[in-house]
C-alpha cells in the first residue's frame, strides 16, 4: 500500500512504524512546514495544499492525516475536503482486533493493541500504542485514545474526545464530545461534553476544555 502521510511530527513517526510493520510504503509527506513541492531519496514533500496535486500524478494512494491533536486533525480533513476512499485505516500487525469489529477510514490503530467484540470505531481516530478497547465500545470520529489506556466495556466515546495515557473508563459510561480525560484517571461516571476531568475517581475540573492538551 502507498500511503501519503499529512504531518511529519511525532505521531507521524509512530504511523509510519504501522506502515512498516505490513510492510507498506510511504510515499509523500506533506507538511506546511515544506514552501514547495519536491522529490528526495524516494519520497515526495510538499505542503499539505499539494494533495490534490500528488492525488494527479500517482495512481492507488491513500491519505493519513498524522497528526495527534483532535481540533488539528479535525481541521485538516475539512480543508482537503477529500472524499473518504482516499484515506486508508492503518492497523499495526501486533494489533489483535476482533473480526466483529469495525474501523471507519483514516483511522490508526498502533501496536499491541486490542479491539474487541462488537466495537466500532468512527473516522480519523487513534488508538494508540497499548492500549484496550472492549466489547461493545462506541467510539466516534477524530478520538484519541493514548498509550495503555483501557476502556471496559460497552462504553460511548463521543466526537473528538481525547483519554489521556493510562486512564480507565468504567462500563457503560458515556464521555461527551472534545472532552478530555486526563492522564491516570478513572471515569465512573458519566462526563458532560466540553469539559476535562481528571483523577481517582475523575472528576470535572473547573475550567473547561483549552486549545492545548498536551498531545
Ligand atoms: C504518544 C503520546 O504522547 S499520546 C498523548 C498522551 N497525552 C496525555 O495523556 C496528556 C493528558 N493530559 C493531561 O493529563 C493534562 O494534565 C490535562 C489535559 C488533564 C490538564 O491540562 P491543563 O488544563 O493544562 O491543566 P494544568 O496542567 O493547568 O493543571 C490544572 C490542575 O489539574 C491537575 N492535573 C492536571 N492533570 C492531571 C492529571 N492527569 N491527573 C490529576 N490531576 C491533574 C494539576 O495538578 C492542577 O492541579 P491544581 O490546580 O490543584 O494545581
Amino acid at each position: 500500500m502507498k500511503i501519503v502521510i499529512i504531518g511529519q511530527g511525532g505521531h507521524s513517526k509512530v504511523i509510519n512504524d504501522i506502515i512498516l510493520s505490513f510492510e507498506g510504503k510511504v510515499i509523500a509527506y506533506l507538511d506546511d512546514k515544506y514552501e514547495a513541492f519536491f522529490y528526495q531519496n524516494d519520497q515526495y514533500f510538499g505542503p499539505i495544499s499539494s494533495a490534490k496535486y500528488i492525488i494527479s500524478k500517482i495512481k492507488n494512494i491513500k491519505f493519513v492525516i498524522g497528526i495527534g491533536d483532535n481540533k488539528v486533525r479535525k481541521s485538516i480533513y475539512e480543508r482537503l475536503a477529500l472524499p473518504t476512499e482516499f484515506y486508508a485505516t492503518l492497523i499495526h500487525k501486533s494489533a489483535i482486533i476482533s473480526q466483529s469489529a469495525s474501523i471507519e477510514s483514516g483511522s490508526v490503530i498502533m501496536a499491541r493493541t486490542v479491539v474487541n467484540a462488537n466495537t466500532r470505531i468512527g473516522k480519523h481516530s487513534i488508538i494508540n500504542t497499548g492500549s484496550i478497547v472492549e466489547h461493545d465500545n462506541r467510539i466516534s470520529n477524530f478520538v484519541h485514545i493514548s498509550p495503555n489506556a483501557t476502556l471496559t466495556g460497552s462504553v460511548t466515546i463521543n466526537e473528538g474526545v481525547h483519554i489521556g495515557a493510562g486512564a480507565t473508563v468504567i462500563p457503560n459510561v458515556s464521555i461527551g464530545e472534545w472532552s478530555v480525560i486526563g492522564a491516570g484517571a478513572a471515569v465512573i461516571t458519566d462526563i458532560p461534553a466540553y469539559r476535562t476531568a481528571v483523577g481517582v475517581p475523575a472528576k470535572l475540573k473547573i475550567k473547561n476544555v483549552t486549545e492545548d492538551v498536551g498531545v
